[in-house]
C-alpha cells in the first residue's frame, strides 16, 4: 500500500498545464498548485495544515500573507488593514505579488494556495502574472450558520472575526468568490467537500482526493 502510494507521487504531480499546453513553470521549476476555496470559517486553514503534514505541500494562505504585510509595516499596510476590516478584497496586484514571492522563495514545488482566487480579478491576475493553472480547486462547502459559529469561536484575535464584518465577508464570498468556483467547475476542476462534519471526518474525504498525489515521504 505504502509502496504503491509513493511510486504514484512524482509521476502524478505536477500534471496540469496551461490552456495553450505550456507547462506550469516558475523560477525554473515545474510547480503544482491547488487552490483551496470555501466560505470564511469553512475550515480551509485547518485542513491545509493536515494536507501539509500528510502530503508534503507548502501552505500559502493569501489572508496570512496580507496580515503579515500589515504587521511588517509595509507602505500598503494601512490600506490592506482597512480593506480586511471591511471584509472586502485587496487589489490583486498586491496579493499576487506576495504569493509569487513566497512560491519563488520556497524550495518546494507543491503549493496549497488558500483563500485565493477570491474574485475573478484575483484569478485573471494570477493567470496573467504567475501563469500557472491549478491542478484542481478544493472547495469546502459549509452552511453560514455553522461558519458563523466557528468564526466567533476562532479566538485568533483577528480584526475581521466580529459579527458585523463576518456578515460582509459572507456577502463578498457569495457575490465574488462563488463565481470563481463556478468558473472552475465549468472546466471540471472543482473537488467539493462537505465541510460541515467534524475535522477528522472532513480530512478523511480530503485524503481520498490527495491520495493519488502521493504521500509526504516520496
Ligand atoms: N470541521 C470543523 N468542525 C468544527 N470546527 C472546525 C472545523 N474545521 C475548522 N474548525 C474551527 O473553525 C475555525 C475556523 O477554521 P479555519 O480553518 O480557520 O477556517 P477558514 O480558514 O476557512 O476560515 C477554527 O477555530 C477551527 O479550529
Ligand atoms: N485573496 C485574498 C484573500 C484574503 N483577502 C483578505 O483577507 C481577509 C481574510 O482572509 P482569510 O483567507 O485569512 O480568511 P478566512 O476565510 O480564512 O477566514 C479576507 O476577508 C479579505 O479581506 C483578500 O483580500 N484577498
Ligand atoms: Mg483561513
Amino acid at each position: 500500500m505504502l509502496a504503491a502510494m509513493s511510486t504514484a507521487v512524482d509521476a502524478s504531480l505536477p500534471v496540469a498545464e496551461q490552456e495553450d499546453g505550456t507547462a506550469n513553470m516558475l523560477g525554473g521549476k515545474k510547480v503544482a498548485v491547488v487552490f483551496v476555496l470555501g466560505g470564511p470559517g469553512s475550515g480551509k486553514g485547518t485542513q491545509c495544515s493536515n494536507i501539509v503534514e500528510h502530503f508534503g505541500f507548502t501552505h500559502l494562505s493569501a489572508g496570512e500573507l496580507l496580515r503579515s504585510e500589515i504587521k511588517s509595516g509595509s507602505e500598503n499596510g494601512t490600506m490592506i488593514d482597512s480593506i480586511i476590516k471591511e471584509g472586502k478584497i485587496v487589489p490583486s496586484e498586491i496579493t499576487v505579488k506576495l504569493l509569487q514571492e513566497a512560491m519563488i522563495k520556497s524550495e518546494n514545488n507543491k503549493f496549497l494556495i488558500d483563500g485565493f482566487p477570491r474574485n475573478q480579478e484575483n484569478r485573471l491576475s494570477f493567470e496573467n502574472v504567475i501563469k500557472i493553472a491549478p491542478e484542481f480547486v478544493l472547495f469546502f462547502d459549509c452552511s453560514e450558520e455553522e461558519m458563523v459559529r466557528r468564526l466567533l469561536g476562532r479566538n485568533q484575535g483577528r480584526a475581521d472575526d466580529n459579527i458585523e464584518t463576518i456578515r460582509k465577508r459572507f456577502r463578498v464570498f457569495e457575490e465574488s468568490s462563488l463565481p470563481v468556483v463556478q468558473y472552475y467547475d465549468s472546466k471540471g476542476k472543482v473537488k467539493k467537500i462537505n465541510a460541515a462534519k467534524p475535522i477528522p471526518e472532513v480530512f478523511e474525504d480530503v485524503k481520498t482526493i490527495f491520495q493519488p498525489y502521493g504521500s509526504k515521504a516520496a
